[in-house]
């Protein structure tokens, strides 16, 4: 097997964007059991990182305390690392591409594009109460970094958004609602076309 991002064969990759808290780990947890996907969370492999003990591990917690944005160099190497090691070639990366840099360093690097963009639209007050809930110990889950993160997300990571929108390539969801509703919209844009119509009955015609 090549190393990824090699030219005969690109895996599949699918950017998981949406503001902090919107429900992406979530929802990449549903999509993982029924579409075989392996997930990539760029914030989970940074705190591994960061905790692994790594020469970065200091620069990482900083970053992540005042909700900054790592330098990609740092991020894409955990990225490239876990999809090898993985072995599978289906990939949902959540959190990532969060800035113009971390959008172009993978382009550039890896070659690949990504198959689209999954987009979680929820608004802030309803993010603010789920970090507030979210209660899994994290540095920058408090009200201080979550409003760092919101302008970093409406500065930042919005305008990646936009660029992908532009080339036609994002599923926005309305992540507003519970984690069985939006899964029951994100199960649609990941069923392949002719699934779809054998269950509405019309394939076996
Ligand atoms: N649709 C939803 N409705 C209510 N709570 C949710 C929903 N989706 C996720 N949550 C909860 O909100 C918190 C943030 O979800 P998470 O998946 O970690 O979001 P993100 O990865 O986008 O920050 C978690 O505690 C999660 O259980
Ligand atoms: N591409 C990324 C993703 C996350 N991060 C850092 O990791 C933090 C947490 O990211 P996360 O994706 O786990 O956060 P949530 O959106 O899941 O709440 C971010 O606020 C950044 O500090 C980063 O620097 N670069
Ligand atoms: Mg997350």
């Amino acid at each position: 097997m090549g190393t990824v991002g090699d030219a005969e064969k690109k895996p599949t990759v699918v950017f998981v964007l949406g503001g902090p808290g919107s429900g992406k780990g979530t929802q990449c947890a549903n999509i993982v059991e029924h579409f075989g996907y392996t997930h990539l969370s760029a914030g989970d492999l940074l705190r591994a990182e960061m905790k692994s003990g790594s020469e970065n591990g200091t620069m990482i917690q900083d970053m992540i305390k005042e909700g900054k944005i790592v330098p990609s160099e740092v991020t894409i190497k955990l990225l490239q690392k876990a999809m090898h090691d993985s072995g599978n070639d289906k990939f949902l990366i959540d959190g990532f591409p969060r800035n113009e840099e971390n959008r172009a360093a993978f382009e550039a690097v890896t070659k690949i594009e990504p198959a689209f963009v999954l987009f979680f639209d929820c608004s802030e007050e309803e993010m603010e109460k789920r970090i507030l809930n979210r209660n899994q110990g994290r540095e920058d889950d408090n009200i201080e970094t979550i409003r760092k993160r919101f302008k970093v997300f409406l500065e930042s990571s919005l305008p990646v958004v936009k660029y992908y929108d532009s080339k036609g390539k994002v599923q926005k969801v309305d992540a507003a609602k519970s984690v069985d509703e939006v899964f029951e919209v994100v199960k649609v844009i990941f069923t392949p076309k002719d699934e779809k119509v054998k269950h509405h009955g019309c394939a076996i015609l």
